[in-house]
Protein backbone atom coordinates (compact mmCIF):
# COMPACT_ATOMS: atom_id res chain seq x y z
CA UNK A 1 0.00 0.00 0.00
CA UNK A 2 1.59 3.49 -1.08
CA UNK A 3 1.53 6.25 1.89
CA UNK A 4 -1.13 8.24 -0.44
CA UNK A 5 -3.31 5.44 -0.10
CA UNK A 6 -2.93 5.01 3.50
CA UNK A 7 -3.21 8.16 4.08
CA UNK A 8 -6.93 8.15 3.77
CA UNK A 9 -7.84 7.86 7.72
CA UNK A 10 -8.05 11.26 9.15
CA UNK A 11 -8.40 10.65 13.49
CA UNK A 12 -10.34 13.09 15.43
CA UNK A 13 -8.42 13.28 18.24
CA UNK A 14 -11.23 14.41 20.77
CA UNK A 15 -9.43 13.92 23.87
CA UNK A 16 -10.03 16.35 26.90
CA UNK A 17 -6.13 15.63 27.65
CA UNK A 18 -3.54 16.91 25.63
CA UNK A 19 -0.70 14.70 27.40
CA UNK A 20 -2.93 11.77 26.39
CA UNK A 21 -3.63 12.64 23.33
CA UNK A 22 0.32 13.18 22.48
CA UNK A 23 0.93 9.76 24.57
CA UNK A 24 -1.13 8.43 21.38
CA UNK A 25 0.08 10.26 18.59
CA UNK A 26 3.61 9.36 19.61
CA UNK A 27 2.60 5.37 18.67
CA UNK A 28 1.62 6.51 15.16
CA UNK A 29 3.28 7.52 12.22
CA UNK A 30 2.35 10.62 9.84
CA UNK A 31 2.47 7.87 6.72
CA UNK A 32 -0.38 6.08 7.95
CA UNK A 33 -2.80 8.36 8.48
CA UNK A 34 -3.69 12.34 8.71
CA UNK A 35 -4.97 13.98 12.19
CA UNK A 36 -8.54 16.18 12.38
CA UNK A 37 -8.36 18.54 15.43
CA UNK A 38 -11.85 19.78 16.44
CA UNK A 39 -13.69 22.14 18.75
CA UNK A 40 -12.81 20.51 22.02
CA UNK A 41 -9.37 20.30 21.65
CA UNK A 42 -8.91 23.74 19.81
CA UNK A 43 -10.99 25.38 22.64
CA UNK A 44 -8.54 23.51 25.38
CA UNK A 45 -5.00 23.62 23.63
CA UNK A 46 -5.43 26.14 21.41
CA UNK A 47 -3.23 26.86 18.19
CA UNK A 48 -0.03 25.49 20.09
CA UNK A 49 -1.31 21.94 20.09
CA UNK A 50 -2.03 22.21 16.55
CA UNK A 51 1.39 23.38 15.72
CA UNK A 52 3.22 20.19 17.99
CA UNK A 53 1.24 17.99 15.49
CA UNK A 54 2.24 19.89 12.58
CA UNK A 55 5.89 20.12 13.87
CA UNK A 56 6.12 16.39 14.24
CA UNK A 57 5.16 15.81 10.50
CA UNK A 58 1.24 15.49 10.35
CA UNK A 59 -0.87 16.79 8.15
CA UNK A 60 -3.94 18.53 10.24
CA UNK A 61 -7.09 19.01 9.72
CA UNK A 62 -8.46 21.71 11.45
CA UNK A 63 -11.92 21.34 12.21
CA UNK A 64 -13.77 24.35 13.11
CA UNK A 65 -16.31 24.46 10.95
CA UNK A 66 -16.28 28.65 10.60
CA UNK A 67 -19.77 29.73 10.46
CA UNK A 68 -19.85 33.54 10.37
CA UNK A 69 -20.00 36.81 8.50
CA UNK A 70 -17.51 36.54 5.43
CA UNK A 71 -14.84 39.12 6.84
CA UNK A 72 -14.88 37.14 10.10
CA UNK A 73 -14.60 33.84 8.23
CA UNK A 74 -11.98 34.96 5.52
CA UNK A 75 -10.00 36.10 8.59
CA UNK A 76 -10.02 33.19 10.72
CA UNK A 77 -9.20 30.63 7.76
CA UNK A 78 -6.33 33.29 7.11
CA UNK A 79 -4.99 32.55 10.66
CA UNK A 80 -5.41 28.54 9.86
CA UNK A 81 -3.37 28.90 6.88
CA UNK A 82 -0.63 30.80 9.21
CA UNK A 83 -0.83 28.36 11.24
CA UNK A 84 -0.09 25.54 7.93
CA UNK A 85 -2.77 23.25 8.61
CA UNK A 86 -3.58 20.95 5.40
CA UNK A 87 -7.13 21.13 5.99
CA UNK A 88 -9.92 23.90 6.98
CA UNK A 89 -13.47 24.04 7.10
CA UNK A 90 -16.69 26.93 6.91
CA UNK A 91 -20.38 25.40 7.06
CA UNK A 92 -22.23 25.59 3.75
CA UNK A 93 -25.21 27.07 5.16
CA UNK A 94 -23.04 30.45 5.88
CA UNK A 95 -24.05 31.01 2.08
CA UNK A 96 -21.80 31.50 -1.18
CA UNK A 97 -20.46 34.77 -0.84
CA UNK A 98 -18.83 34.10 2.40
CA UNK A 99 -17.48 30.74 1.13
CA UNK A 100 -16.45 32.62 -1.83
CA UNK A 101 -14.48 35.28 -0.07
CA UNK A 102 -12.68 32.69 2.70
CA UNK A 103 -11.36 30.74 -0.54
CA UNK A 104 -9.93 33.57 -2.13
CA UNK A 105 -8.61 34.76 0.87
CA UNK A 106 -6.28 31.53 1.15
CA UNK A 107 -5.42 32.20 -2.97
CA UNK A 108 -2.67 34.24 -1.24
CA UNK A 109 -1.02 31.27 0.07
CA UNK A 110 -0.48 29.47 -3.34
CA UNK A 111 0.33 25.99 -3.05
CA UNK A 112 0.69 26.44 0.75
CA UNK A 113 -2.92 26.77 0.93
CA UNK A 114 -4.68 24.18 3.33
CA UNK A 115 -7.80 22.53 1.01
CA UNK A 116 -10.97 24.71 1.81
CA UNK A 117 -14.38 22.34 2.85
CA UNK A 118 -17.67 23.67 3.74
CA UNK A 119 -19.78 20.76 5.92
CA UNK A 120 -22.86 19.89 4.31
CA UNK A 121 -25.40 18.17 7.03
CA UNK A 122 -23.99 16.99 9.71
CA UNK A 123 -23.52 13.15 10.05
CA UNK A 124 -25.44 13.64 13.28
CA UNK A 125 -28.62 14.63 11.69
CA UNK A 126 -31.55 12.18 10.47
CA UNK A 127 -34.19 13.40 8.24
CA UNK A 128 -36.62 13.82 11.40
CA UNK A 129 -34.03 16.65 12.54
CA UNK A 130 -33.61 18.31 8.71
CA UNK A 131 -37.41 18.51 9.10
CA UNK A 132 -37.27 20.29 12.35
CA UNK A 133 -35.29 22.88 11.09
CA UNK A 134 -37.64 23.66 8.63
CA UNK A 135 -35.94 21.81 5.55
CA UNK A 136 -38.28 20.03 3.36
CA UNK A 137 -35.89 17.89 1.51
CA UNK A 138 -34.61 14.69 2.78
CA UNK A 139 -30.53 14.67 3.78
CA UNK A 140 -29.25 13.40 0.25
CA UNK A 141 -30.83 16.25 -1.82
CA UNK A 142 -29.81 18.99 0.89
CA UNK A 143 -26.66 17.67 1.24
CA UNK A 144 -25.90 17.75 -2.49
CA UNK A 145 -28.17 21.41 -2.67
CA UNK A 146 -25.42 22.74 0.07
CA UNK A 147 -22.42 20.55 -2.24
CA UNK A 148 -23.32 22.64 -5.20
CA UNK A 149 -23.53 25.71 -3.92
CA UNK A 150 -19.69 25.16 -2.36
CA UNK A 151 -18.51 23.85 -5.59
CA UNK A 152 -19.57 27.25 -7.41
CA UNK A 153 -17.92 29.08 -4.72
CA UNK A 154 -14.07 27.60 -5.76
CA UNK A 155 -14.06 25.49 -2.60
CA UNK A 156 -11.99 22.06 -2.77
CA UNK A 157 -14.63 19.62 -1.17
CA UNK A 158 -17.19 18.84 1.15
CA UNK A 159 -18.02 17.09 3.94
CA UNK A 160 -20.67 14.83 4.11
CA UNK A 161 -21.94 11.00 5.42
CA UNK A 162 -20.72 8.66 3.30
CA UNK A 163 -24.25 7.43 2.38
CA UNK A 164 -24.13 10.55 0.03
CA UNK A 165 -20.90 10.16 -1.88
CA UNK A 166 -21.69 8.26 -4.64
CA UNK A 167 -24.32 10.51 -6.04
CA UNK A 168 -21.96 13.62 -5.14
CA UNK A 169 -19.54 12.33 -6.98
CA UNK A 170 -21.99 11.27 -10.07
CA UNK A 171 -23.09 15.16 -9.78
CA UNK A 172 -20.24 17.32 -9.22
CA UNK A 173 -16.95 14.78 -10.42
CA UNK A 174 -13.95 12.75 -9.15
CA UNK A 175 -12.12 16.70 -8.33
CA UNK A 176 -14.67 17.25 -5.77
CA UNK A 177 -13.57 16.29 -2.45
CA UNK A 178 -15.34 14.07 0.14
CA UNK A 179 -14.55 13.57 3.69
CA UNK A 180 -16.93 11.85 5.72
CA UNK A 181 -17.10 11.27 9.42
CA UNK A 182 -19.76 8.79 10.54
CA UNK A 183 -17.58 6.05 9.87
CA UNK A 184 -18.21 2.90 11.46
CA UNK A 185 -16.38 -0.14 11.59
CA UNK A 186 -19.07 -3.08 11.32
CA UNK A 187 -20.01 -4.20 15.44
CA UNK A 188 -19.02 -0.71 16.45
CA UNK A 189 -21.09 1.56 18.12
CA UNK A 190 -22.93 4.45 16.23
CA UNK A 191 -22.83 7.10 19.42
CA UNK A 192 -24.31 10.24 18.13
CA UNK A 193 -23.92 9.72 14.61
CA UNK A 194 -27.38 9.03 12.31
CA UNK A 195 -25.93 8.63 8.76
CA UNK A 196 -23.47 5.91 9.11
CA UNK A 197 -21.79 3.89 6.95
CA UNK A 198 -18.34 1.17 7.29
CA UNK A 199 -14.83 1.66 6.40
CA UNK A 200 -14.81 -0.31 3.19
CA UNK A 201 -18.17 0.89 1.85
CA UNK A 202 -17.29 4.30 2.34
CA UNK A 203 -14.44 3.68 0.40
CA UNK A 204 -16.04 1.99 -2.29
CA UNK A 205 -19.10 4.83 -2.70
CA UNK A 206 -16.60 7.70 -3.11
CA UNK A 207 -15.53 8.66 -0.06
CA UNK A 208 -11.82 10.50 -0.05
CA UNK A 209 -11.09 10.78 3.09
CA UNK A 210 -12.92 8.90 6.38
CA UNK A 211 -13.11 10.78 9.44
CA UNK A 212 -12.71 8.40 12.34
CA UNK A 213 -12.48 9.17 15.75
CA UNK A 214 -14.11 6.97 18.43
CA UNK A 215 -13.83 3.63 16.80
CA UNK A 216 -9.96 4.39 17.26
CA UNK A 217 -9.93 6.70 19.97
CA UNK A 218 -11.87 4.41 22.25
CA UNK A 219 -10.82 1.03 21.25
CA UNK A 220 -8.48 -1.47 23.47
CA UNK A 221 -5.61 -1.12 21.27
CA UNK A 222 -5.99 2.16 19.03
CA UNK A 223 -2.93 1.58 17.06
CA UNK A 224 -4.61 -1.66 16.23
CA UNK A 225 -7.66 -0.42 15.21
CA UNK A 226 -6.06 2.21 13.20
CA UNK A 227 -4.26 -0.71 11.59
CA UNK A 228 -7.37 -2.56 11.09
CA UNK A 229 -8.99 0.14 9.20
CA UNK A 230 -6.13 0.46 6.78
CA UNK A 231 -6.18 -3.00 5.79
CA UNK A 232 -9.58 -3.16 5.37
CA UNK A 233 -9.25 -0.37 2.81
CA UNK A 234 -6.38 -1.37 1.33
CA UNK A 235 -6.02 -1.29 -2.59
CA UNK A 236 -9.49 -0.04 -2.95
O1 LIG B 1 -20.88 16.12 9.90
C1 LIG B 1 -19.93 15.99 10.70
C2 LIG B 1 -18.88 16.88 10.78
C3 LIG B 1 -17.86 16.64 11.66
N1 LIG B 1 -17.86 15.57 12.46
C4 LIG B 1 -16.70 15.35 13.38
O2 LIG B 1 -16.08 14.11 13.05
C5 LIG B 1 -15.69 13.42 14.23
C6 LIG B 1 -16.40 12.11 14.27
O3 LIG B 1 -16.02 11.41 15.44
P1 LIG B 1 -16.58 9.96 15.78
O4 LIG B 1 -16.06 9.74 17.17
O5 LIG B 1 -15.98 9.00 14.78
O6 LIG B 1 -18.07 9.99 15.72
C7 LIG B 1 -16.00 14.35 15.40
O7 LIG B 1 -14.82 15.05 15.71
C8 LIG B 1 -17.05 15.31 14.85
O8 LIG B 1 -16.94 16.58 15.43
C9 LIG B 1 -18.90 14.69 12.41
O9 LIG B 1 -18.95 13.68 13.15
N2 LIG B 1 -19.91 14.92 11.50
Amino acid sequence: MSNTEMKKVLIALDYDNEAAALAFVSQLSPNECRLKVGKEMFTYFGPQFVSKLIDKGFDVFLDLKFHDIPNTVAKAVTAAAELGVWMVNVHASGGTEMMSKAKQALEAYGDKAPLLIAVTVLTSMDQAQLSKLGVDKTPQEQVLYLAKLAKESGLDGVVCSAQEAQSLKAELGDDFCLVTPGIRPAGSDAGDQKRIMTPELAIKSGSDYLVVGRPITQAADPVQALGAINESIKGL
